[in-house]
């Protein structure tokens, strides 16, 4: 640890005094290998900075991000897309970076996400949350494969440039990296509501009957369920425990003020290495079986069901033109093939491409968004339906949230089995997709499944 102090200062130091007296503000990133620390208490030891710390773990684990406190962050109540990267941009051409070890996820990172739909009348629940924000934290610590990187990042102006400043940041930094991971027993859960379920059975048959009437193809409606419990929820326990039942999952925690979005999903929407990109088709569920036979069964009976495969297809479709717009190359193979989770299975295509040169990691986010996995096709008509029908606010349920850094390598998952969590309240939401053939109650009962993740991580039953 004393290495690491000591590197982090000579480096800061060393970035700082070549910073440019004409600028007013500028960021200095400064990052260095360390020695294995566990990032669940990172994560923890950052209490001090809630409401300013994020978490992301992909799927499988070998990749993990914490960002404790803000260096810089990027907030709008517009669509935020095109905001974010012009914002991003300027910032990068004055940044000092000092980052050596050529890992993704590294130095300057950026780290948000987007409401599902800008143009939906605000609401209560979500007044944390803006529409889009961005944060470049002060601390970040990357976990890639076997390594780990601890990066100092700091929008420093020419009076900030003191000796006592950057001393501070460093301890800081060296405090956060001392301390040991302790999981605490969640707190009791004391209620638990579905919210409005026969309301939600009726738009459902509502939204099949304008399907057959030839208005939509597919729709995706969400609804809610509120748990409240004897005290303030743990975050790092909820993720730790989220971490182990949940395979094949991103992981992820976005804090903002008093609330704190946090999710199980397993639904990648882009991801972006030396341009080589991967999106997903996710799309299409039943059930796990109680044996393995059961569940073979289940698997097979939903690679041939007409109605999952519609659903699955219309993403799919979607999906495949939009990658063809700025990748060449694209590979899409002719079938799904099952996808299989704690609770459920899912219909999975995956879709690869070699990007042009030109676009961005956010370019393709604001193109996919939101594909007909969480919204409908036609998009937008069923954008429209949704905010129009659906009863409550997605906020950035079923939304891009995810990374990117300097090289512009990165990863945006969609953000389902999610719950926002504030105090000692969790808003837990779920959604399906809804085609010509869906019936209320089996959508329900797959509904009713999707809450399973974040609410037996939570404590709660079914
Ligand atoms: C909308 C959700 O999930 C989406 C809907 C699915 C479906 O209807 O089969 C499957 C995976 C996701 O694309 C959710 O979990 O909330
Ligand atoms: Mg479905």
């Amino acid at each position: 640890m004393i290495q690491t102090t000591s590197t982090l200062y000579e480096k800061l130091y060393r970035s700082i005094a070549t910073i440019d007296s004409s600028q007013s503000s500028q960021l200095v990133s400064v990052t260095t290998e360390i020695e294995e620390v566990k990032p669940l208490a990172f994560y923890q030891a950052g209490n001090t900075f809630k409401g300013e710390r994020f978490y992301w773990s992909s799927a499988d684990r070998s990749f993990t991000l914490v960002g404790i406190g803000e260096a810089c962050k990027i907030e709008s109540n517009e669509e935020g897309f095109q905001l974010t990267q012009k914002q991003w941009g300027e910032l990068l051409n004055h940044a000092e970076i000092d980052n050596v070890t050529n890992a993704s996820g590294t130095g300057p990172v950026a780290f948000g996400g987007f409401a599902f739909d800008p143009y939906k009348q605000a609401s209560a629940t979500w007044s944390d949350f803006p529409n889009s924000s961005t944060v470049v934290p002060r601390f970040l610590l990357t976990k890639s494969g076997t390594k780990y990187f601890i990066t100092i990042n700091a929008l420093l102006s020419p009076e900030d440039s003191t000796d006592l400043y950057y001393q501070e940041l460093v301890n800081q930094c060296t405090t956060l990296l001392e301390k040991e991971f302790e999981q605490s027993s969640e707190p009791q859960l004391i209620q638990q509501e579905e919210v409005a379920p026969e309301e939600w059975k009726r738009i459902v048959r509502e939204t099949t009957e304008e399907i057959k009437a030839g208005k939509l193809g597919k729709v995706v409606l969400a609804r809610e369920m509120i748990a409240t419990f004897s005290s303030d929820i743990y975050i790092a326990s909820l993720l730790n425990t989220l971490q182990e039942q949940q395979h094949q999952s991103y992981v992820f925690a976005y804090e903002r003020g008093d609330s704190c979005f946090v999710g199980a999903t397993p639904e990648r929407l882009v991801k972006l290495e030396e341009r080589e990109l991967l999106s997903t088709c996710l799309a299409g569920t039943i059930a796990r079986g109680e044996t393995v036979e059961e569940d073979r069964y289940l698997g097979n009976q939903l690679l041939q069901d007409n109605k999952n495969l519609q659903e699955h297809e219309f993403v799919v479709n979607m999906i495949k033109a939009a990658v063809e717009t700025c990748c060449h190359d694209v590979d899409v193979p002719d079938h799904p093939v099952l996808y299989p989770l704690r609770n459920l299975q899912h219909l999975y295509t995956p879709v690869r491409g070699k990007l042009y040169n030109g676009y961005t990691i956010l370019d393709i986010v604001k193109q996919l968004h939101p594909t007909p996995a969480l919204g409908g096709y036609p998009i937008k008509e069923s954008i429209e339906f949704i905010r129009e029908k659906e009863p409550f606010h997605r906020g950035w349920y079923a939304s891009p949230i995810g990374w990117f850094d300097a090289r512009d390598n990165g990863e945006f998952a969609v953000a389902i089995r999610s719950a926002l969590i504030t105090h000692n309240q969790a808003v837990l939401f779920s959604g399906c997709g809804i085609v010509e053939d869906s019936h209320p109650e089996a959508e329900y009962e797959e509904t009713a499944i999707k809450f399973l993740p974040m609410l037996h991580a939570l404590g709660g039953s079914q």
